[in-house]
């Protein structure tokens, strides 16, 4: 495999800037230590190119991730675009970015980090055991569904979302489910609303099919009710949660939560076109520009990022590696510091990684 590799790295708005510039300095740091050279294509989306194009996802964007290795993304969105057109909103950026590399598959890993354990909300006894995946559906259900803006006047002012799923979508996102559960425990909890949505009991008849077809595998179902108070009181039951759009996003919010902060989750979308890397976290317009961002969830996106797109994973587990020494150092962002710990900004997280590889 050849020893360059084409990323484009979209930092997009609010604290998307610090946290990618933070990253590709990790992974420049980790790339020459391994002898690999990365040729870094910066590209726009969201609010950033609806300032400076008019629009949230630039065509040349898109051309641009297709040809590459893989795309690093911070994230998009924030209050300055709010009044703008809702089909032309940040957010179309990562959902048509995501449709036009059919990206259907989001992977979102939750384990909480030994240093971290007294700042998960969870009880003490529960924490030890938490390490699961959410495989989340990522091109279809209600976010690509068809939708009607608020219309009408009065109390018959209406707007609508249409949750629709197809069978080759959930089938495909199942695979992924029954593959990445053979690779750890082997159980799947799937996650869906059955007991009221059309497009849920689909869902859960397919996942019945897929585990009749893999017996090795323990599939659970569950409604996404009962998920998200079980992944408080009993997190340690999930190996692999697999489960729709909407409810993976939401689920994977509550998922970073307990392992102490949002700021900490990477994810890896993948499917049929170059994969891109991201975390899970938003804009987070309330911290931008301050220096203060986590940067930690976009660096370890970029180790995901070696280990699934680049043929690198020595190079991802160096990277996971500097970022667990260096929280067991002690080295804590706002969000997560507490007394006795060394405070550091985004850029300190930056150095601190970049020291331990
Ligand atoms: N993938 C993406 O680009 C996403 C974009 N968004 C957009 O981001 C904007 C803000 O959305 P919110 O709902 O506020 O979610 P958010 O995830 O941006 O922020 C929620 C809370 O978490 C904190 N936070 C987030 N990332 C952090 C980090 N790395 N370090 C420390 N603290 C962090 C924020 O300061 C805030 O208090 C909106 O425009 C939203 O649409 C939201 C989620 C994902
Ligand atoms: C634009 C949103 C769907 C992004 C988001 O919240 C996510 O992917 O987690
Ligand atoms: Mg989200």
């Amino acid at each position: 495999m050849s020893n360059e590799k084409e990323i484009v790295i979209i930092a997009g708005d609010g604290i998307g800037e610090e946290i990618t510039a933070a990253a590709r300095a990790v992974t420049e740091a980790a790339f020459q230590k391994a002898g690999v050279t990365a040729h870094w294509i910066e590209k726009k989306a969201g609010g950033a190119a609806i300032d400076a194009y008019g629009e949230p996802l630039p065509q040349d964007t898109i051309e641009a991730c297709r040809k590459a290795d893989a795309v690093l993304l911070g994230a998009v969105g924030g209050p300055k675009w709010d009044a703008v057109a809702p089909h032309l909103r940040p957010e179309q950026a990562i959902l048509g970015l995501r449709k036009a590399l059919g990206l259907f598959c989001n992977l979102r890993p939750v384990k909480i980090y030994k240093a971290l354990e007294e700042y998960s909300p969870l009880k003490a006894d529960l924490v030890a055991d938490v390490d699961f995946v959410i495989v989340r559906e990522l091109t279809g259900g209600i976010y690509f569904g068809e939708r009607q803006e608020a219309t009408g006047e009065g109390p018959d002012e209406v707007a609508w979302d249409k949750e629709t799923y197809h069978r080759y979508e959930i089938e495909r996102i199942m695979d992924v489910a029954v593959e990445t559960a053979k690779k750890r425990r082997g159980k799947i909890a799937s996650v869906d609303k059955a007991n009221v949505l059309a497009a849920s009991r689909l869902w859960r008849r397919i996942a019945e099919e897929k585990a009749k077809a893999h017996p090795e595998i323990a599939m659970d179902y569950l409604y996404v009710d009962n998920t998200a108070m079980q992944l408080v009181v009993n997190p340690g039951q999930f190996d692999v949660i697999v489960t729709s759009n909407l409810f993976g996003d939401i689920l994977s919010d509550e998922g970073a939560v307990i392992s102490g902060s949002i700021g900490l989750l990477p994810s890896a979308s993948m499917g049929e076109g170059t994969a891109l890397y991201e975390p899970i976290h938003g804009s987070a317009p309330d911290i931008a520009g301050q220096g203060i961002a986590n940067p930690l969830g976009t660096i370890l996106s970029a180790a995901m990022m070696c280990r699934h797109s680049l043929g690198l994973p020595a190079v991802a587990d160096a990277i996971e590696k500097a970022v667990e020494q260096t929280l067991n150092d002690g080295y804590r962002t706002g969000e997560i510091y507490k007394d006795g710990m060394k405070k550091v900004g985004t850029a300190g997280m930056r150095d601190a990684v970049i020291a331990r590889l």
